[in-house]
């Protein structure tokens, strides 16, 4: 409709294909009208059967395409979806939330163009307390992330290390640290951790225990927070999604509710 907000999701996988779907079948106030992939014809037997089928654009083309642009593509292609839209002065709504704590310099150079990055609660619960505990003065933010072990396998910070996950029997502490080096370590993996760490005290305060544990079918995210607040302690345990397990099903659906609480009338959540 006239008054839409338009919307590109660059990758069409566990996260981008979900979304594109659902945005396709209606939501009140936004229009999908591109996406990227980086199979074609597997991208375009993906937008079989959409009432309106969104033109299939290059990453850097999204951000011509329309006023908001999700990245919902592996880490290693941020950059490609990220800076043209942050340059266009468009509303950003990163998935690869770690790629994002190495590269704070988008965050100032959307000041400057008049984009805004708008990150969503993704695979995690409760940033909307973790900021108010965070407007004062809070002493600790902790994160222990547990995940099925095929869940880990191939992160960077294991293959360096020569860690196998395959003989696992028991759960096994992988990391250790806090959550700039887990997102460095763990690209496919903590994006919690880096929400958590952007919501409340940085990534360099923000302590993160990664756990290979093959006792569980669910990526589990428990988080504490000590405030002088309130003291938090929240646990979420995420479905892995069929498309990839490394992805909590409850991420498009997460997505989307950031998406309509660009548009709706009425807000709930801070
Ligand atoms: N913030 C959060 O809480 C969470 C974040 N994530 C993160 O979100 C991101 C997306 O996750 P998910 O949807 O599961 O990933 P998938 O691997 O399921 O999908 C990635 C998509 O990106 C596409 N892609 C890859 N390379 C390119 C390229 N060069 N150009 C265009 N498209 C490309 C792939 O295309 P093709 O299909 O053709 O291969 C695929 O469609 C990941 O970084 C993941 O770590 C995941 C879960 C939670
Ligand atoms: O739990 C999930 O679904 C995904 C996850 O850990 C992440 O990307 O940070």
């Amino acid at each position: 409709m006239a008054g839409d907000r338009t919307v590109a999701i660059g990758g069409l996988g566990a996260i981008g294909a979900h979304l594109a779907r659902v945005l396709d079948a209606g939501v009140e106030g936004l229009r999908l009208v591109a996406v990227s992939a980086r199979d074609q014809e597997k991208a375009r037997r993906s937008l079989v059967g959409f009432r309106a089928p969104p033109r299939l654009v290059a990453l850097p083309e999204l951000a011509e395409a329309a006023e908001i642009v999700v990245e919902a593509a592996p880490a290693a292609v941020f950059e490609q979806i990220a800076e043209p839209a942050i340059a266009r002065g468009r509303i950003f709504v990163p998935s690869s939330v770690g790629a994002l704590l190495p590269r704070m310099h988008l965050v100032a150079r959307a000041r400057e163009t008049g984009a805004r990055i708008i990150v969503p609660t993704g695979a995690l619960l409760g940033l909307d307390a973790v900021r108010a505990a965070a407007e004062g003065t809070v002493a600790s933010v902790t994160i222990e992330t547990r995940k099925p072990p095929r869940g880990l396998e191939g992160a960077p910070y294991l293959v360096e290390r020569g860690v196998d996950l395959g003989g696992i029997a028991a759960p096994t502490v992988v990391f250790r640290g806090n959550a700039f080096d887990a997102a460095r370590g763990f690209p496919a993996n903590v994006n919690v951790a880096a929400a958590l760490a952007l919501a409340g005290i940085g990534p360099e305060r923000t302590m993160v225990e990664i756990w290979a544990d093959p006792t569980v079918t669910r990526n589990t995210h428990t988080i504490r927070v000590e405030a002088e607040a309130a003291r938090l302690t929240m646990t979420i345990e995420n479905v892995p999604s069929e498309e990839n397990p490394r992805t909590g099903k409850i991420t498009p659906l997460s997505i989307l509710a950031c998406l309509r609480g660009l548009t709706s009338t009425l807000k709930v959540g801070s």
